[in-house]
């Protein structure tokens, strides 16, 4: 059973697929104090949070079962994602449930600053009839300016064009030929500041995007330009921006977020020409419908052992990359744990090549499998796939990743050399269409081995006799032999047997194997039953 605990206001139809499922348990509540937060979270699995509950450090210091936190919605700037990151704690969002929501409400803002709708309301119903005080200004033939031309600003763009206005569009992705198709033009920040009427801004916030709009970029604004900030506040500066309205530098400002939510300094909010909504971008039942069904299922495909389609902590790659990738996750996280095995110690600098089809192929998810296999042997179930790079970092274990032309005669091929004190230990591995994972190299020694649980890995000179020596010491103590592989250098020379065995063999048959004449060295190796990556990521 997982234990979800849901904070802040989450539609609850939304939640419906975890409501029902017999393997869950949800607890909610709409405000939290701290305090209590704290308190609880302990015997949580997965966290499911809007914009409210600010999930820190600390708060994961006492959620020793946090598996996920989930966000229903974009930005996760509420969430520490490096301190979850390092824990190995899963986080996901909703990135497009609220995306129309966000972008209808962009508009509403739009409008609202153009008209005065918002003062005009208030003055009406309080008795007046201002008729030209609250004249306003039309959007046809207006020039918008729309910084960040992601999800939300590309749809504010395809909605005002209807409106017929010319738009600019700054995004650091922004290719000539998609603003072309969008029937936009492609301009810099400062273009934008020169020719907007309207700038709309729609970037997550960032350390590049933080105080963006700020008393230099105001001064090069077009006199009587309005300003609309629906993503994040802080992008812009309140200051500049209060300064700018009161030197009517800015005719209007909308305002749905705010560098303090809620705001405690009303200055800003209370300019006649701004108008102002409390983080309402994403708040229709539509939209929270949508993110809260998104993040109920993202859980409930962790958690019941399929892939991870997104996670914030986590390379993004397409579900069709994914499903080909997976066959060689699995293979790349044994291979690991027969070199670590192998090696016997902790590597200090680990190369990993890729070559023949992987070299067309996202290895991002393999890289990280491959990694979590070698720091597993020492770290056990602290590594997975969110915190393998920042442990081996941690670790300070440099590690090379080379792409390399030459694929060895399989068509795709990876290598994992671990080195450690002058020695080196290499495995490699393959994919062989129809006949499933192989490891095909240890050490230069050629062999085709389906990993099992339970290996004898063996050094031994090739003498005749070797292999029924084996096989008979094993049979006399009932230990079944799966499969056996020969690997040899010269005939005669040194060579390597490895064999699958259907039981783990105890110290006195090892001693007995390593009795017998022409053995130099052997080798007991586990595999940790089912290797798959993504599913160790899981609860
Ligand atoms: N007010 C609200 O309730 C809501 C706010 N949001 C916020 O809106 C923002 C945009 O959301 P989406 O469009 O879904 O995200 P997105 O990830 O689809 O788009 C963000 C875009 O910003 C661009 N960007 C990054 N740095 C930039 C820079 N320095 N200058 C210009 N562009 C830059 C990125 O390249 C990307 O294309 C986010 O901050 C999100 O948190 C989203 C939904 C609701
Ligand atoms: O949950 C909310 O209402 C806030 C939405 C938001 O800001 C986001 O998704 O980034």
């Amino acid at each position: 059973m997982y234990k979800v605990l849901v904070t802040d206001s989450i539609s609850e139809s939304g939640l419906m697929p975890l409501y029902e499922h017999p393997n869950y348990e949800v607890d909610r509540y709409d405000q939290l104090p701290f305090d209590k937060l704290f308190s609880i979270i302990g015997s949580y699995d997965a966290l499911v949070v809007r914009s409210q509950t600010n999930v820190t450090k600390e708060l994961m210091d006492h959620a020793p079962r946090l598996r996920i936190i989930a966000r229903a919605g974009v930005g996760v700037d509420n969430i520490d994602v490096e301190a979850a990151t390092k824990k190995g704690i899963i986080v996901i969002n909703a990135p497009g449930g609220n995306t129309v929501a966000a972008t209808e409400h962009t508009l509403a803002m739009l409008l609202a600053l153009a008209r005065k709708i918002p003062h005009a309301h208030q003055s009406t119903i309080h008795g007046n009839w201002e008729r030209k005080k609250y004249q306003g200004i039309e959007l046809y033939g207006k020039t918008l300016g729309i910084i960040g031309m992601g999800k939300i600003g590309t749809e504010v763009a395809k909605r005002a064009k209807s409106f017929q206005m010319n738009i600019l569009g700054y995004d650091p992705y922004l290719k000539e030929d998609r603003a072309n198709k969008l029937g936009i033009t492609k301009a810099s920040l400062d273009e934008i500041a020169e020719h907007a009427d309207f700038i709309t801004i729609h970037t997550p916030l960032i350390k590049e995007t933080k105080g963006l709009i700020n008393k230099s970029y105001i001064q090069k604004m077009k006199k009587g330009a309005r300003i609309i900030n629906c993503a994040r506040g802080g992008i812009i500066d309140e200051n500049a921006l209060l300064a700018g309205l009161q030197s009517g530098k800015i005719a209007g400002a909308a305002l749905d977020v705010f560098e303090q939510e809620p705001p405690a300094n009303f200055t800003l909010l209370h300019h006649p020409n701004v108008i102002v909504t409390p983080h309402l971008g994403a708040s229709t039942e539509e939209a929270q419908e949508k993110v809260a069904l998104e993040v109920s299922a993202e859980i409930i495909n962790i958690c019941e052992n399929q892939t991870i389609r997104s996670a914030v902590n986590m390379p993004q790659i397409t579900g069709e990359s994914q499903a080909r990738m997976q066959p060689y996750l699995q293979i790349g996280e044994q291979m690991a744990g027969i070199a670590i095995q192998l090696l016997k110690t902790a590597p200090e600098k680990i190369q990993i090549s890729y070559s023949g089809e992987l070299l067309d192929e996202d290895t991002s998810l393999l890289t990280r499998s491959i990694i979590k296999g070698v720091l597993s042997h020492h770290l056990s179930d602290s590594v997975n796939l969110i915190n393998a790079f920042h442990l081996l970092r941690e670790q300070g274990v440099p590690y090379q990743i080379q792409k390399e032309a030459s694929n060895k005669g399989f068509s795709n091929y990876m290598e994992l050399t671990l080195y450690k004190n002058g020695e080196k230990v290499s495995v490699a591995a393959t994919v062989l269409i129809g006949l499933g994972a192989r490891i095909v190299n240890i050490n230069d020694y050629r062999i085709d081995l389906k990993p099992e649980k339970h290996l004898l890995y063996i050094k031994h000179y090739d003498i005749p006799g070797m292999i029924g020596r084996v096989g008979s010491i094993l049979g006399d103590h009932n230990v079944n032999i799966g499969t056996m592989q020969v690997g040899r250098s010269t005939v005669g020379g040194e060579a390597i047997m490895i064999l699958t065995l259907d039981k783990k063999i105890d110290d006195p048959v090892d001693l007995q194997l390593q009795s017998i004449q022409g053995i130099k060295e052997t080798q007991i190796l586990e595999l940790t039953s089912g290797y798959n990556s993504l599913q160790e990521t899981s609860l």
